[in-house]
């Protein structure tokens, strides 16, 4: 999976090199190399054993499914994190830092990635300030107490993680700020001992499939972008996060680009 995710994005690189020193809006990119990826990676079954195979129509359905939870997801995730990352210059000069050391100008090694502990607490502050899925919702199978509430059976409950991260009453005064160093313990620190209080992939036996295949993903496109290119906040974009189903930046996230190396890249 990641050799294939790895072309997907040198794809991308290629094509930012017309960028150089210009201004380039990230979200519609992240969103055909989202696309790019999940073509790749989830739908190459091929089994010689006719048997094995996935019918057309299985095969159908999961397209669906995975485009729709997986493509808009990590473009979002990815989107918000280069935002931050544009803005908080002193992390994305740590997340750089972090990345020369361990995989100097080659391509990501799969045996490494758990070793990015700057580029972790990173996407996990983005997941917290603007988690793609800012809500979803679960049934109650039986009665439940929650706090001083009693829950009947069989009601549906919105519950937003969104409003969950940025409460200063778990996370503390400074709920609304980028402080990726919230994470350089255990969530359970994080949160006051709260670690249901965290949850941009859900909870419970429903929570998200693609979370390892969304983080890996993400944690790639950036260790390739950080490795050939400083960026800088663009002074024509609009903040304005809205919910289109996720939480999407509406104007798409401008950002200008500063080439760190020759025209050859890494190799
Ligand atoms: C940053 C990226 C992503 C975020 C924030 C995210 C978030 C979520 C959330 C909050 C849920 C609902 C969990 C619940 O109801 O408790 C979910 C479910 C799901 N996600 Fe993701 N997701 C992401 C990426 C992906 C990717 C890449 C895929 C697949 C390629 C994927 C596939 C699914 C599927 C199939 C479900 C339904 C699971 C079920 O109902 O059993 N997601 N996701």
């Amino acid at each position: 999976m990641i050799p294939e995710m790895i072309v997907s994005v040198e794809l991308m690189l290629q094509s930012w090199k017309k960028y150089q020193a210009k201004e380039i809006e990230v979200s519609e990119e992240f969103r055909l190399l989202a696309t790019d990826i999940i073509s790749r990676t989830a739908f190459a079954y091929h089994d010689v054993d006719e048997n094995k195979r996935i019918l057309v129509q299985d095969l159908i359905d999961e397209c669906k499914t995975f485009y729709i939870a997986g493509q808009e997801t990590i473009n979002s995730l990815l989107s918000w994190t280069v935002l931050l990352l544009a803005i908080h210059t002193d992390w994305q000069d740590k997340a750089r830092e972090e990345v020369i050391e361990l995989f100097g100008h080659q391509n990501p090694h799969p045996n490494d990635l758990s070793k990015l502990h700057t580029i972790s607490r990173i996407i996990n502050e983005a997941l917290r300030l603007y988690p793609p899925t800012v809500a979803f919702i679960s049934r109650s199978e039986r009665e439940v107490r929650l706090g001083k509430f009693i829950l009947p059976a069989n009601i549906q409950l919105f519950i937003s993680n969104l409003v969950v991260h940025r409460d200063p009453g778990i996370w503390g005064d400074d709920a609304h700020l980028f402080k990726p160093e919230r994470f350089s313990g255990e969530v359970a620190k994080a949160t006051s001992n709260n670690v249901a209080a965290y949850f941009p992939f859900g909870i419970g036996p429903r929570t998200c499939v693609g979370f390892n295949f969304a983080t890996v993903g993400a944690k790639i496109v950036l260790i390739m972008i950080l490795q050939r290119y400083r960026f800088t906040f663009s002074p024509t974009y609009v903040h304005s996060p809205v919910i289109n189903f996720l939480l999407v930046p509406q104007h798409g996230i401008q950002v200008i680009l500063h080439s760190l190396q020759s025209d050859e890249g890494p190799s």
